[in-house]
């Protein structure tokens, strides 16, 4: 193996940075050589994060391309939409390869991501470059990305359980339907009244129903494997835990369908991609038997009566939602094992 290569990661004191940290920290080819915050420069990350001390020895820099260029050769950007996308057209000039953590890439048509994000576009030219790392379905092109765009976290979950029934034509992608709930660790680290404990705490929250900015990516993905415009109704819910995302998802069946042999057909779907796990018949995953880990547990029940196929889809939002897969798609970038520093089991209870 030659050098371990160099990594930044600008928003290294928000959670997905220091998600980006527990996890790179222990990656064998990768060194972590610039934590980055716009402000808290010169502060040890310890004194954002004390569960980090003496483990992680770093000053935080400021927001500097030149000195990103001089330290590092891949950086991770675990900024706000609207951020990002106004610090990546220097990197990329500076021939960094880029992980973009937010939103700001994602959605291929500029005018969609104004509407969604009310944010200034990115420019078009990156938007077309930028590779959508849902990491299962999209290796191929995620391999030789300069500028990864890393999904969000309902729509890993969402696309990982609609994508094989959608591809396979199981199901009517007119009839889709997906019931998502988030811990409050999905909103980041800045405080908001949604998070505060006592509107959060005993209480169960729905937010941005029909208006959530991942619509328009889900269908994007979905769309692509239905091979026309596909339409969805998405409801997000606030529940009072850290971390997990668990989307509950209905669709009509095209035709009668065992159930044993659709378990059977997504396991094929996902061989030799190990962090995808089908569960067994009547198993349905919960958030706690992920978290903290890369996984993305799926299960099923086929509703006989009424025609309809539940999904249930469940990840961290934190690791397969943001920094873990933003890893498994650097490794596959640099064309390592996808599990590379990732192999870790969820912490239960
Ligand atoms: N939390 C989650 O589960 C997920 C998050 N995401 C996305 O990942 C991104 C990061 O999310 P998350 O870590 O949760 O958010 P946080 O709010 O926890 O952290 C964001 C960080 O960005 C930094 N930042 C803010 N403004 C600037 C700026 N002008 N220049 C440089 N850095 C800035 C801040 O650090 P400082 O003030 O030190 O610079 C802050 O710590 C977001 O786009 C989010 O939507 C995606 C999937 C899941
Ligand atoms: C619980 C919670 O608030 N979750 C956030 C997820 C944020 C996210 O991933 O947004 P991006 O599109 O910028 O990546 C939300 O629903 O908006």
């Amino acid at each position: 193996m030659n050098n371990p290569i160099r990594a930044a990661i600008i928003g290294s004191t928000g959670y997905g940075g220091v998600e980006l940290i527990r996890f790179l920290i222990n990656h064998p080819y990768v060194d972590i050589t610039s934590v980055i915050s716009s402000s808290s420069a010169g502060e040890s990350i310890s004194d954002s994060y004390p569960h980090l001390n003496q483990l992680v020895e770093l000053d935080l820099d400021q927001v500097d391309i030149d000195l990103i260029q001089k330290k590092s050769d891949v950086v991770f950007t675990a900024t706000p939409s609207g951020i990002s996308s106004a610090l990546i057209p220097d990197l990329l000039e500076a021939e960094l390869k880029v992980i973009d953590l937010s939103g700001d890439y994602r959605l291929k048509s500029g005018e969609l991501y104004v509407k969604w994000y009310q944010h200034k576009s990115p420019l078009p030219t990156h938007l077309e470059q930028a590779v959508y790392g849902l990491s299962e379905v999209f290796a191929e092109d995620i391999r030789t990305a300069e500028l990864l765009s890393n999904p969000g976290c309902y729509p890993t979950a969402a696309s990982l359980g609609l994508i094989p029934a959608l591809s396979m034509k199981k199901i009517d992608p007119k009839s889709i339907i997906i019931d998502a709930k988030s811990g409050a660790s999905g909103a980041g680290r800045k405080l908001g009244l949604s998070v505060h404990y006592s509107e959060l705490n005993e209480n169960l929250k729905p937010y941005k129903v029909n208006q959530h900015q991942h619509i328009p990516e889900i269908e994007q993905t979905l769309s692509r494997f239905v091979g026309e415009q596909t339409t969805i109704t998405f409801t997000t819910h606030l529940v009072p835990m850290t971390r997990g995302i668990m989307c509950t998802m209905y669709a009509n069946l095209v035709e009668p369908c065992d159930e044993q042999q659709l378990i059977d057909q997504y396991r094929k779907y996902f061989k030799g991609r190990p962090f995808v796990r089908i569960r067994d018949k009547g198993r349905w995953p919960s958030t706690k038997e992920v978290a903290g880990s890369n996984y993305c547990d799926i299960g099923f029940s086929i509703d006989e009566r009424t025609g309809r196929l539940t999904i249930i889809s469940v990840i961290d939002n934190v690791v397969k939602g943001a920094a873990g897969q933003a890893i498994q798609n650097l490794n596959l970038m640099m064309g390592w094992d996808e599990t590379t520093g990732l192999e870790m089991i969820p912490v239960y209870p």
